[in-house]
């Protein structure tokens, strides 16, 4: 993809099929449907039949792209909870305006925001599973609750914290085994059951994700490549990227920065000539490496140039981001900016794609919208982080209420329903 595609995307002009847009590295169309999903899609199908309650997880950054949209014929009979995962990563300020869209699009239908690693946040979802399933639990000795997504939203993290909550608050007899989590797309590729109470019998079935067969327009597959949904080699990393910063300074998002670059001019406190062995991989959540406190200190400012690096770019940019060719220069430069706040060596040969991948690292860690690394608050769990964290928080909700993936459209259509207007 050219930057003038990414450009053509961020603007939301009509754009042809994906198919037909050579779209994956190095040309060619894109297989967004390997054919496990095929396999997956018709065991889900028939699982659904059975579902006494579906719960849908979907990214709280993108509700819309990230919805299981092949499968909602089907789910419109059922009891379903939409469960927008991933909240800590999302805009706070807009959540709840999507709640209440959510919930008003259907009776049989509820919706809640989720971090699927925190337990509080979990039990709140259950308990409104319990809540719904009340009517059918007095008729039924079995109940079936199915956990559906499109690839990494985070339904193997739900599933893992539903069953130690559940291991701590029923008799559970039998050994479980935990859902496989990955932060690579398509982990979970096999269908398991978790008995999670007695009387009545409640399990809950976890699927492999799968997205729809085709995916309607290059925005979408962009948003979903963005939050991980596809893997990235599909796609490329540098066009991910690419997508990310065109987005990024059309919606003036690193002009929120300014008041990093007064704690840049302050000094970067990690000198950064030492040799440090902290990788920016570990902040991938799997790789469970503790950091002390010169590892945070040295992503703390990592972020800080980042940011810096961006909104200088930016502020210096002489040209119009709304022009295709415009933009296309200040990403370039940009790109060549990072390379240095990365400390990319000059001749590296896969520079830019070490950049890439750093900036989705960043991106992905939710680290470009806060102004303190929150991914440390949930892997360190000290108090005293907390506390910094919630020092912050006001700042944090003001970077963040311009956060980039709010479904433009969408968020304009729930803006009418909250200004009262409907069609
Ligand atoms: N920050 C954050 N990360 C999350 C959350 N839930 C899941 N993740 C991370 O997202 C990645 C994907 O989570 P999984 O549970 O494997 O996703 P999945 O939907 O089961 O993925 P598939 O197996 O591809 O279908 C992992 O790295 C998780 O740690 C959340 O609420 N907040």
């Amino acid at each position: 993809m050219g930057l003038g595609e990414a450009k053509r995307v961020v603007t939301n002009k009509k754009l042809k099929g994906l198919g037909e847009m050579a779209f994956a590295v190095g040309g060619g169309p894109v297989n967004w449907f390997p054919g496990h999903m095929a396999a997956a899609t018709r065991a889900i199908r028939d699982r659904l039949k059975l579902a006494d309650l579906v719960v849908e997880v979907r990214d709280a950054r993108i509700p819309f792209s990230s919805a299981s949209h092949h499968l909602q014929p089907q789910l419109s009979s059922k009891r379903r909870v939409v469960a927008l995962n991933k909240k800590d990563l999302a805009n706070p300020n807009i959540i709840p305006k999507w709640i209440r869209y959510f919930d008003s699009c259907s009776t049989n239908q509820d919706c809640v925001a989720i971090n699927a690693h925190s337990k509080t946040s979990v039990n709140k979802l259950l308990e409104l599973v319990e809540f719904k399933l009340r009517e059918a639990i007095s008729k039924e000795p079995t109940l079936l609750v199915l956990v559906i997504g499109v690839p990494n939203v985070g339904k193997s993290a739900l599933i893992n914290s539903i069953h130690q909550i559940a291991s701590s608050r029923f008799p559970v007899q039998e050994k479980m085994k935990r859902a496989r989590v990955g932060p690579l797309p398509g982990v979970t590729q096999d269908i398991a059951g978790y008995k999670i109470a007695h009387q009545p019998s409640i399990y809950v079935l976890d699927t492999p994700g799968v997205l729809v067969p085709s995916i309607p327009d290059i925005e979408t597959g962009l948003k979903l490549a963005l939050a991980g949904s596809v893997k990235d080699s599909v796609v490329g990393e540098e066009r991910i990227a690419q997508y990310l910063l065109a987005v990024l300074n059309t919606r003036g998002t690193p002009l929120h920065w300014k008041h990093l670059n007064n704690r840049r001019l302050e000094g970067i406190r990690y000198d950064s000539k030492e040799k440090h062995e902290y990788n920016l991989k570990d902040l991938r959540p799997k790789r469970r490496k503790s950091p002390n406190d010169s590892d945070m200190l040295y992503v703390e400012d990592l972020v800080t140039e980042v940011q810096c690096t961006l909104y200088l770019t930016l502020l210096e940019f002489n040209g119009n981001v709304e022009d295709e060719s415009d933009l296309e220069g200040l990403i370039e430069q940009q790109f060549e900016a990072l390379q240095k706040a990365f400390k990319i060596p000059h001749k590296a040969s896969e520079a830019r794609l070490m950049v890439s991948k750093k900036l989705l690292t960043l991106f992905r860690a939710g680290l470009l919208f806060s102004s303190f690394p929150s991914y440390f608050v949930v892997l360190m769990s000290q108090n005293l982080l907390k506390l910094y964290y919630k020092a912050n928080r006001c700042l944090h909700v003001l970077v963040s209420s311009c956060l980039i993936l709010n479904e433009k459209s969408a968020f304009q259509m729930l803006m009418m329903l909250h200004l009262g207007h409907t069609r």
